[in-house]
């Protein structure tokens, strides 16, 4: 559709330095880089607007130097980073100009055509209500998308954006880039986009171009263009690259680098508040926790937690909610606080303590044995969530990579399980050995300030802490719940 070789292209000098890449048909195609890199200079290069290019550029293997200005406006639109408004036109008839290539004849007339036309690519950007008015009289967001119906109305195969989403709002954002998709999927329109929000860039994008220096520094998919090498190395910065939540895109984010006067150790024993009724942690600072609680599961930063004692009777559709509101009745702030619930006597809580040379450890338990089960033999007990559970939180003062979460949480589950086993304890229903209960929690908590810890299996230095604190505290709330059940407490 588009084919670049070999473009050189500036202004008294080149911006541009030999690039060569083509853009398909029905492609979303962005264009990146920092400030200066030449994503303008590009796309003005590519619509044949730019002086002294050298190199090669065809559309539909036509080169671009032996198209007409009207050819080349009915193959492709433009929209601009910035516009000229400074005399006073109507919406409708700023849409109407996008028509121009399709004029004939000496009598130039817009044609009932031109008008049907106006009115669709109006409608399609929520423009239609403001078609009377001066596009002086509109904010920049709204003049935005009247240009890109100007440039809808041209009705080309290839559509060429200046950052697109300049101006507007999220909604509108959103809005205007799932249509350019649907029109690229449905209709086959080739679009061209510069942008600066990495994240559109990588949800809306079938690949992307990253410049850098008017070089192209890579060209391929967004999961292969956004890695943190690429982008730290362009940008000059520091730049963190996830998962997308809950789409497979990869998904960028900055990470500030001003100093803040933070406490030393924040992580202390003498913090827990337990009553009767929950064990409640607050910490110093939000800690990066990753949890099957049942208040705020998964990853995220808290720094409230609670673990509230419900009867054993206790049945909830809505346990999440229940939590919420315990937590609003104990003064906690809901979008900061963690949340578990368990049938054991909250006051049978366990804890170990331990500090090191690079990093503090704080483990707290809550064992209720009532519910165990042998993980072979989950089939043989019927699906109901019922309390009685073991709730284990491990807090540490250091900075934790990923895997060491995910190593963190293996290292607790597997001293939880040698403490049962050790203590005996069996699966009610099939007599052989429990490798925990039904409704077992467990938390991982990092404070992500002071020694980088990467790893946290069974032997490195975090699993070494982690082991035998998690395996002694899982005893010793275990062997408190046991006893008071033997008392009939
Ligand atoms: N008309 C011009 N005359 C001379 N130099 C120019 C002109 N337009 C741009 N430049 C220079 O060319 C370089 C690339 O500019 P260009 O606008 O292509 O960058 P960009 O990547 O689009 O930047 P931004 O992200 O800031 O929009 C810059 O150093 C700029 O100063």
């Amino acid at each position: 559709m588009i084919d670049v070789q070999h473009l050189y292209a500036g202004y008294d000098h080149d911006i541009l330095h030999d690039l060569s890449f083509s853009v398909l048909k029905g492609e979303m195609f962005g264009v990146l880089g920092p400030n200066g890199s030449g994503k303008t200079t590009l796309l003005k290069a590519i619509n044949g607007t730019l002086p002294g290019v050298r190199g090669d550029i065809a559309i539909q293997g036509r080169p671009i130097t032996r198209m007409t200005a009207k050819e080349t406006a009915r193959e492709m639109a433009v929209l601009p980073q910035h516009h000229d408004v400074s005399f006073s036109t109507t919406v409708e008839q700023t849409v109407l100009i996008g028509r121009y290539p399709y004029q004939k004849g000496l009598f130039k007339q817009w044609t009932n055509e031109d008008y049907r036309i106006a009115e669709e690519v109006m409608e399609q950007t929520g423009v239609t209500q403001f078609r009377h008015q001066s596009l002086l009289s509109l904010s920049g967001g709204e003049r935005q998308r009247v240009f890109l119906a100007q440039a809808l109305a041209q009705k080309p195969g290839i559509l060429l954006l200046d950052e697109p989403t300049n101006h507007l709002d999220f909604s509108y954002q959103k809005q205007m880039l799932d249509a350019l998709k649907q029109w690229s999927l449905k209709n086959g329109l080739t679009v061209v986009a510069i942008f600066h929000d990495l994240n559109l860039a990588s949800l809306y994008c079938d690949r992307l171009l990253l410049l850098d220096q008017g070089k192209v520094k890579a060209l391929q998919e967004p999961e292969i263009v956004l890695n943190e090498q690429h982008l730290s190395a362009v940008y000059r910065s520091d730049i963190h690259v996830h998962a997308h939540p809950s789409f497979s895109k990869p998904f960028t984010n900055v990470v500030p680098s001003f100093n803040e006067d933070k406490p030393k150790s924040i992580l202390s024993p003498d913090e827990l508040d337990v009553s009767k009724e929950r064990v409640y942690y607050k910490s110093r600072q939000p800690l990066k926790c990753y949890s099957s609680a049942v208040l705020h599961p998964g990853f995220g930063w808290f720094e409230e937690f609670i673990n509230v004692q419900v009867d054993h009777s206790f049945r909830c559709d809505d346990p999440a909610g229940y939590l919420m509101t315990e937590a609003e009745r104990w003064g906690c702030q809901i979008h900061r606080t963690v949340g578990m619930m368990t049938a054991a006597d909250v006051e049978d809580v366990s804890t170990e303590f331990m500090e090191n040379e690079d990093f503090t450890l704080l483990v707290v338990v809550t064992a209720g044995t009532g519910n165990a089960v042998d993980v072979v033999h989950g089939s043989s007990h019927i699906q109901e969530t019922v309390p009685g559970t073991i709730n284990t939180w491990v807090f540490i003062d250091g900075h934790l990579s990923e895997q060491a979460y995910a190593q963190s949480l293996m290292t607790a589950t597997e001293a939880k399980v040698r403490a049962l086993m050790d203590m005996g304890i069996n699966d009610p229903v099939t007599g052989t050995a429990a490798t925990g209960t039904s409704t077992d929690s467990v938390l991982i908590a990092g404070t992500q300030q002071g020694a980088t810890l990467e790893y946290g299996g069974t032997i490195s230095s975090l699993g070494r802490a982690v082991g035998p604190a998690v395996y002694k505290a899982t005893k010793e709330a275990a062997a408190r719940y046991l006893n008071r059940k033997e008392d009939g407490i």
